[in-house]
């Protein structure tokens, strides 16, 4: 697949409807699964706002305008003090089901056919949301939005770094506790800053969820650098890399990366918008393909990023040179990294493989 997009065709401007080239409209309609996205950094700005009008103490706007300002962030630290402020919106069990069902809505809206939702349960408990109520929210959500609009929701359990091992060890017990672990959860990551955050201080929690039977996404190399992804397959075994920007700087994990197989959540909106690359232009996600790493693009925490998944599509169509082909490639390599079981891969290549030759047809 990666050879696929490399070897794509060029993009046209993406932004004219005239523009025969316009690639918009194909990726409007193309079936595709979302792999690195945060459950409450999907809350779009008429939740939030409704959430913060519920919560008036909350210094989050209840205006939906004002939130485009609100979400505007001077580096990566203002980037969680913004994202922090949004969990504490979250108070209930209904607050993390109404969430959960309005996410999947939205990707569903997309032409998302699956989801791997990064939720971080321990910011939900450590406020007070009983941990039973909480999970039951999440599947209840789960279950519906699979019902009624087809979209198949996953779940990433990700531990706060920042937030100490204090964090890590309720991560691991909510996700491997047969009382509590949701049917849907399938992976184990860990989010929040890098800097001072030692990735090898968290293989224990790892190693306990690997041997129940999670898969392992740490989020590496988005504030540091190729080290920390070293460190991510090293010590937490990691299977793919939540961003792994900086694995440019450094040809032999290049290497690696593509050798094993270990496919990067490339979210390149969201590196522009928390100041980690400077321009989509400096983005490495081109260095990423030459090297035969398998890519996948995705939105992070789209509302507060000013992007969705199809736009994050068609900047990779602008920076790849991608055609409808290329773009329909990008869309298998996101189902081949995905934990999807291998009918329900099948299922969905066929779909996106059937879309692009309809689309195409003369
Ligand atoms: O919940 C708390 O009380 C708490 C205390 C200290 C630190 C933290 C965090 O660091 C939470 C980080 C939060 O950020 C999520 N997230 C969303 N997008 C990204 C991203 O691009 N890179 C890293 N983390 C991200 C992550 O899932 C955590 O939930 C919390
Ligand atoms: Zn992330």
């Amino acid at each position: 697949m990666t050879d696929h997009i490399a070897a794509a065709g060029s993009a046209g401007t993406p932004k004219d409807p005239q523009d025969p080239h316009d690639l918009h409209p194909f990726i409007a309609g193309l079936p595709k699964a979302e792999l690195h996205v945060h459950h409450v950094g999907s809350a779009s700005p008429r939740i939030v706002s409704e959430l913060a009008a519920r919560h008036p103490d909350s210094r989050v706007p209840t205006d939906p305008e004002a939130l485009v300002d609100y979400f505007t962030f001077t580096d990566f630290a203002h980037f969680i003090e913004v994202y922090l402020s949004v969990v504490d919106l979250i108070r209930t069990p209904e607050d993390v089901r109404l969430l959960t069902y309005e996410v999947a809505r939205d990707l569903a809206r997309q032409q998302v056919r699956y989801a791997e939702l990064t939720i971080t349960p321990f910011s939900s408990t450590r406020r007070g949301i009983d941990a039973r109520g909480f999970m039951d929210a999440i599947e209840d959500a789960r279950k519906a939005a699979e019902a009624e609009f087809g979209t198949v929701l996953r779940w990433c359990f990700d531990i706060p770094g920042e937030a100490g091992l204090e964090s890590a060890e309720e991560t691991v017990r909510l996700a491997t506790d047969d009382r509590l672990r949701p049917e849907g959860l399938v992976s184990f990551g860990l989010g929040g800053p890098e800097i001072g955050v030692p990735r090898p201080q968290f293989k224990p929690y790892f190693d306990r969820a690997i041997a129940a039977g999670l898969r392992s996404v740490p989020h590496a190399g988005e504030t540091t650098g190729p080290e920390t992804v070293w460190d991510a397959l090293t010590h937490l075994g990691a299977e793919r890399i939540g961003h792994g920007t900086s694995s440019a700087q450094d040809p032999k994990l290049l290497e690696h990366l593509a050798e094993n197989r270990i496919a990067l959540e490339v979210c390149p909106t969201s590196n522009i918008a928390t100041r980690a690359v400077r321009t989509l232009d400096e983005h490495p996600i081109r260095e990423f393909v030459r090297a035969g790493v398998l890519v996948t693009v995705n939105s992070d925490d789209p509302p507060m990023f000013g992007t969705d998944l199809n736009n994050e599509y068609a900047v990779a169509a602008r920076l790849l040179e991608l055609d409808e082909r290329g773009l329909a490639a990008l869309a298998h390599s996101a189902v081949d990294a995905s934990f999807l079981d291998e009918p329900g891969k099948a299922r969905i290549k066929a779909e996106i493989d059937a879309y692009t030759a309809a689309w195409l047809a003369p």
